[in-house]
């Protein structure tokens, strides 16, 4: 399957800025001649523009609802043309908070689609349960179904369909979860391998339990929400709201590898990357654990591997 790249560089869904610059660092690193060389055709469709509105005053307590609500319905039509055309989409962020618009994308082509949440957090706090009013903690609650009495109506979202049951998501890598979040979780027995999961299933059984949960026909497409947050700070430092604890090197990579290997990987989104945060040294770290992280999820084999033509000399 060919791959279809968009860049989104946004930060408006939280209050650092730098988000923005993510694209062009995962771009930097090589992500298309690393795609290339494992054989995939990659289509770059370049990074989306956004406008900015003008004193965009917030509606309750939502930051930055006009500007966020507008970014995401350009970012749903964008991807849901990419998927349309056949190709994997990869969403290169920005900020979490383009979730909202890249799985309601994914689903106006696909509705029976499910949703793999690697993330420190749950981001499904509605406008009323946010402490902070940041955006990107929020995208799951204004496109899940069940929520849908929950979450006001908020300026610049008019156009969002809830398109999600919480029975097709499942969240893996959680450390820092809100009360409202929790509520949630409980409430509609939403799946969620946090750390603690992880610690005392290891990664292996989460990753069995967490697809059977979502998919037991194992025919669903697959929509991955990967947060870099999720792993260790230790390795990826450059990002907005780090949590000790994360997922290790090895443990995203086998996520990676396992969502490989079910062939219905349709949708990536690689969040928080943010290069204005840190150091140098940390901004490499961070986008080359990224990339080598992610290609797993396009066949790179930490095995070893040989092109089709490749002949021993
Ligand atoms: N990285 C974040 N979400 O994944 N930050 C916002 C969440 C705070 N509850
Ligand atoms: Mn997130
Ligand atoms: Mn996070």
């Amino acid at each position: 399957k060919k791959v279809g790249l968009l860049g989104i560089p946004f930060s408006k869904g939280q209050p650092r800025g730098g988000t923005e610059q993510g694209p062009q660092a995962i771009r930097e690193a090589g992500i298309v001649e690393k795609l290339e060389q494992l054989g995939t055709q990659v289509c770059d469709h370049g990074d989306l523009t956004f406008d900015y509105i003008e004193n965009d005053t917030p509606d309750g307590n939502v930051k930055n609802p006009r500007t966020v609500g507008h970014a995401n319905k350009k970012i749903s039509k964008a991807v849901s043309d990419i998927i349309y055309n056949g190709q994997l989409c990869l969403n290169l962020g920005g900020d979490h908070s383009m979730a909202m618009g890249t799985i309601h994308g994914h689903a106006q082509v696909e509705p029976d689609l499910v949703v793999v949440w690697v993330d420190a957090h749950a981001d499904i706090n509605t406008p009323l349960t946010s402490p902070s009013g940041n955006i990107h903690g929020m995208p799951l609650s204004f496109i899940v179904k069940e929520l849908d009495g929950y979450v006001p109506t908020v300026k610049g979202f008019e156009w969002v369909k809830p398109c999600l049951s919480v029975k097709d998501l499942v969240y893996i890598g959680l450390r820092d979860v809100d009360p409202g979040e929790r509520w949630i979780i409980e409430k509609f027995g939403i799946k969620a391998f946090s750390m603690q999961e992880v610690d005392k299933l290891g990664i292996r059984e989460v990753m069995e339990q967490a697809l059977k949960a979502i998919d037991p026909s194992g025919t669903r497409p697959i929509h991955l929400s990967f947060d870099v947050d999720a792993l260790d700070p230790t390795i990826t430092p450059s990002t907005g709201t780090p949590v000790h604890g994360g997922l290790s090197f090895r443990e995203g990579q086998y996520i990676m590898e396992e969502l490989a290997n079910t062939g219905r990987l349709n949708c990536i989104d690689v969040a928080e990357v943010n290069p204005s945060l840190g150091n140098k040294e940390e901004n490499t770290l961070t986008t080359e654990t990224t990339l080598e992280v992610l290609n797993k999820c396009f066949g790179q084999k930490r095995g070893g591997g040989f092109p089709s033509n490749y002949v021993m000399p």
